[in-house]
């Protein structure tokens, strides 16, 4: 396998990925991007020196695809490379939803497919990347994956039949976070605090929290009880959460969006 990686289709996630492959120590001359807009092209180039090429012409170069366009495009993209693609290539693809079989289904038989769901975080390099390898996937494609989005957090390998499950935790999950942080401040607000005050509070305590989480190697109900004070003021906190259903509303939601991501499997769905 060359050095050189494709990554097409490169919006949001994309261009995540791609900082953090130069941060890890990929040259920018082995990668290369497709965009659908030249200003994006030239924009990729100028931030990241890397090399904006068409989607036929990544193909050509490159031994590794990794796919980055929104579900929805998938199935026009796929057409497109189909003619263009040799044994060779190893295609990633990091769309929500699209099993491993789309492309199996579309492309020639034997293609090596793997499957990754990767957040946000990618760009400080705290991501979490869930793989899964499709039918033609060696333990060698796998390694190589996991090498790629090693650069930008954590990974794990998981069968393909929890994908949707991990994107509903994970892909989407950064959101719930920033979705917390946005109403907490909020409160803030309401309590009489600057609005700038009350979103370094916030933070700081979503940042040690985190790190908590991380590193102590207690359970969280642990850490919740470690600040519950009898009598005190978290617990007529945690009384308004139940009250208003906050943990039934968490799972609902996440519920709701490992259904969506089953919904795009089609690779059409609006
Ligand atoms: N935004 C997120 O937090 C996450 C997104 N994803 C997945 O990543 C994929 C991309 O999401 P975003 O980066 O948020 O979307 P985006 O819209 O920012 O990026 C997609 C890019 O693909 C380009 N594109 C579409 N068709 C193309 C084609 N035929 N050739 C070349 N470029 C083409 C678009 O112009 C756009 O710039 C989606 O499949 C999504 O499910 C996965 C994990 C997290
Ligand atoms: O909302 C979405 O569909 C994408 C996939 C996971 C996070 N963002």
């Amino acid at each position: 396998m060359t050095q050189k990686v494709a990554v097409l289709g490169t919006g949001k996630i994309g261009e995540a990925l791609l900082s953090g492959m130069i941060r890890g120590g990929w040259t920018p001359e082995d990668l290369l991007v497709t965009t659908r807009r030249p200003e994006r092209a030239e924009e990729l180039r100028a931030r990241h020196g890397v090399t904006p090429v068409s989607n036929a012409e990544a193909v050509k170069a490159a031994d590794t695809l990794i796919l980055t366009v929104k579900p929805q495009d998938m199935g026009h993209l796929v057409d497109e490379l189909a003619p263009h693609l040799a044994a060779h290539h190893l295609i990633i693809s990091g769309a929500a939803g699209i099993p491993t079989s789309f492309f199996e289904d579309r492309l020639a038989a034997g293609t090596p497919v793997v499957r990754v769901m990767t957040n946000t975080p990618a760009l400080v390099d705290e991501a979490m990347s869930v793989i899964s390898a499709g039918s033609h996937a060696t333990a060698a494609h796998l390694a190589h994956a996991e090498a790629i989005f090693g650069a930008v957090g954590k990974t794990l390998r998981v069968p393909e039949s929890q994908q949707d499950a991990c994107t509903a935790l994970s892909g989407s999950g950064p959101a719930y976070f920033f979705y917390l942080v946005e109403a907490m401040t909020d409160a803030g607000i309401l309590l009489g605090l600057p609005r700038d005050k009350a979103h370094d509070l916030i933070v700081q305590s979503a940042i040690g929290a985190a790190t908590m989480l991380r590193d102590s190697g207690e359970h969280p109900v642990r850490l919740r009880e470690n600040v519950t004070s009898p009598a005190g003021t978290t617990i007529n906190a945690i009384r308004e959460l139940e009250n208003h259903g906050v943990r039934a509303a968490l799972i609902a939601a996440l519920e709701a969006a490992r259904d969506r991501s089953r919904e795009l499997a089609s690779g059409t769905k609006d």
